[in-house]
């Protein structure tokens, strides 16, 4: 069997402890690196203390020791980090796999152009249930594209940094998109005061924030007389990192080309 080396970027995070769990459970894959940002306490300790497993990979904030073993580097950080990790890896032949959320534009088309020197697969929400779920968007926006106010309610935990979220953002690109329309010209991210009659042409987003809530997505479609709502829910983070790692074996025999969850799961 040929095992895939990978690295976590964001090792001592939410979702980095959850990958390097996930992976040194996989007999496919080897972590082979770990990087975290240089302020970290995690620095110079082993990926897997917070395991209690000795792994022999230290956690480390330089590129090139971090990522010399790797084929794949797994990034879920921030923006700003993902994109100095992307250079770097663009340079030397590493895959990278981004979960990060909350890129501006430029960052986007940064990621794109890093496409054409590495294999990137970058998707919002890595779960198997968020990507089923929106096939079936794409299905009710065709359907209910008349008379039906349509309205994105996500919820995250209280450490969440961006809003709205990645996912609900893809899940309104996605609807928009079946409706023939962009949605920058559509989306309306708040109301306050008096706000005059709701467009029927418009998305509308409401973001909660509170606790340890993992992450909650529901697409509203109100008509008069009748509303459906299609909701995902996570109860753990390990919906994430699973796709992750498949995201990760996804690019393996890729050279170059940016790749979404959709393109992982075969359903384009
Ligand atoms: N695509 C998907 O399926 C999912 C995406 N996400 C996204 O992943 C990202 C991380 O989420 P989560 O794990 O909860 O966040 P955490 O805050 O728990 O972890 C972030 C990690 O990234 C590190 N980091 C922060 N800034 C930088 C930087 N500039 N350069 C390098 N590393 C950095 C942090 O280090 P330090 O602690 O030292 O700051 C920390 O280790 C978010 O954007 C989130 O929205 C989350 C879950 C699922
Ligand atoms: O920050 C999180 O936690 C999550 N972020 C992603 C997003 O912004 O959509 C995915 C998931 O909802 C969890």
């Amino acid at each position: 069997m040929t095992v895939l080396n990978i690295a976590v970027a964001g090792a001592s995070g939410r979702m980095g402890r959850m990958l390097i769990e996930a992976i040194l459970n996989a007999d496919d894959l080897q972590l082979a690196g770990a990087l975290d940002t240089p302020t970290s306490p995690s620095i110079g300790t082993d990926a897997g203390l917070f395991l209690g497993k000795a792994t022999g990979v230290l956690i480390e904030s330089d590129l090139a020791r971090g990522l010399a073993k790797a084929d794949v580097l797994i990034d879920f950080t921030r923006p700003e980090g993902t994109l100095k990790h992307l250079e770097y890896c663009a340079a030397h032949g590493v895959k990278v796999v981004i979960g990060t959320t909350g890129f501006e534009p430029e960052g986007k088309a940064a990621i794109a152009a890093y496409a054409e020197k590495t294999a990137i697969m970058a998707a919002p929400n890595m779960s198997v249930g968020v990507n089923v779920t929106m096939k079936l968007l794409e299905m009710a926006a065709k359907n209910f594209s008349h008379g039906y106010d349509i309205e994105i309610i996500e919820a995250h935990h209280r450490f969440k940094v961006d809003a709205p979220s990645g996912t609900a953002l893809k899940m309104g690109e996605v609807i928009a998109d079946a409706l023939g329309k962009k949605l920058d010209d559509v989306a309306v991210y708040a109301r306050e005061g008096v706000t005059g009659e709701r467009d029927p042409s418009s998305i509308g987003f409401a973001t909660v924030r509170g606790g340890d809530i993992i992450g909650d997505h529901t697409v509203l479609f109100a008509g008069i007389g009748e509303r459906i709502e299609i909701s995902h829910k996570s109860s753990s983070r390990v919906s994430y990192a699973m796709g992750s790692l498949r995201a990760a074996r996804y690019l393996a025999d890729k050279e170059t080309g940016l790749y979404d969850m959709q393109d992982v799961l075969g359903f384009k």
